[in-house]
């Protein structure tokens, strides 16, 4: 076997920093999970917080993310932001594959690309800052000129609906408002996404309303992609995409017309060909076990063992 010729390898190491590279235009979404799971280890236990969870947002969706508690939601917050990385499966936000970003690049994404609205108020702003100050801060990293800081800022507020409070620190202003200022300043850097975990959850239904409203004007005004992870039954009838995540899964996902109005339920096939019920589903027809299957022209019917896709039952059949 003959040694490869040094330009050969100058080949073949562009061709494996290629393979690396993230496929930016793969036609794919802004946001892709793909089998992604994530371990928590600690000493006696191991955690599968995520267990092979695939999802797809199409770049300027607003989806709500649902779940009971436990089921992975702040687990895929953390890793979409950046903060936490996963065990296996692949997840590409905007053309970064975060399995593969080194430090630098992590630094930039979490900086350029994504914007974050923490459950806790006081997590979101610093108490020593006002409104615009908060704001701007996140600029003063990314190297925006001064006064350029202070006019986005501004405008900012002013989009959010907030304007009152710019010259306000956190403790002069309601819960709602510092959700509302945490939202201005997440998206103070243009994110293309931003992620929010349970943003309403400390506040009151007129306060949350005002947050929620916050949010969407940053995806139908300021362009952000949205993935908010909430209980509030508020946030998840308003949008047009609720994905239920269900042990370290998304399983179902109920998807709304204009206006909140004729929501359709849907669940995630995966590449096996597997597919997850909602339970309601599986009580309602007593799906239990071995469930029948029947291919019709244009659908697939999931009958209960026993019965014949007629109204009637094997025995009835049989007696024929
Ligand atoms: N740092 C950690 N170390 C060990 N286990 C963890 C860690 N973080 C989360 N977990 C576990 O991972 C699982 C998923 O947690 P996660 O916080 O993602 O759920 P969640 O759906 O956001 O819940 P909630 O709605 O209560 O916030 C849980 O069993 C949790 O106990």
């Amino acid at each position: 076997m003959t040694e490869p010729h040094e330009s050969d390898l100058r080949t073949l190491e562009k061709r494996a920093r290629d393979a690396r590279r993230p496929r930016v235009d793969d036609g794919d979404g802004l946001v892709v999970c793909d089998n992604l799971v994530r371990v928590y280890r600690t000493e006696e236990v191991e955690v599968q917080a995520l267990q092979g969870l695939d999802l797809v947002v199409e770049k300027g969706e607003c989806v709500a993310l649902v779940g009971a508690s436990g089921s992975g939601k702040s687990t895929l917050l953390s890793i979409l932001s950046g903060h936490d990385l996963p065990t296996a499966g692949r997840a590409r936000v905007a053309g970064h594959d975060l399995l593969a970003m080194g430090r630098r690049e992590r630094l930039g994404y979490r900086r350029h690309t994504v914007g974050f609205v923490w459950q806790q108020t006081g997590r979101n702003l610093l108490p020593y800052l006002t409104a615009l100050e908060n704001v701007a801060l996140p600029m003063k990293y990314t190297r925006v000129p001064r006064r350029e800081r202070a006019t986005r800022a501004a405008e900012l507020l002013d989009v959010l609906g907030i304007a009152h409070c710019r010259d306000r620190r956190p403790a002069e202003l309601s819960g709602g408002e510092q959700q509302r200022v945490a939202v201005a300043v997440a998206t103070a850097n243009a994110p293309r996404v931003l992620l929010a975990d349970e943003p309403t959850g400390e506040l009151d239904t007129a306060s949350g309303e005002d947050v929620f409203a916050a949010l969407r004007r940053a995806n139908e005004e300021l362009g952000a992609t949205v993935l908010v992870v909430t209980h509030d039954p508020l946030v998840s009838e308003q949008v047009r995409r609720t994905v239920r995540i269900r042990d370290g899964r998304t399983s179902t996902e109920t998807l709304r017309g204009p206006g909140g109005t004729a929501a359709e339920e849907y669940t995630v096939l995966d590449r096996a060909g597997r597919l997850q019920l909602p339970r309601d589903y599986v009580d309602r027809y007593g799906l239990r076990g071995r469930v029948r299957l029947t291919a019709e022209p244009d659908h697939v019917g999931v009958w209960p063992d026993g019965s014949t896709g007629d109204g009637t039952d094997e025995t009835d059949r049989r007696g024929r």
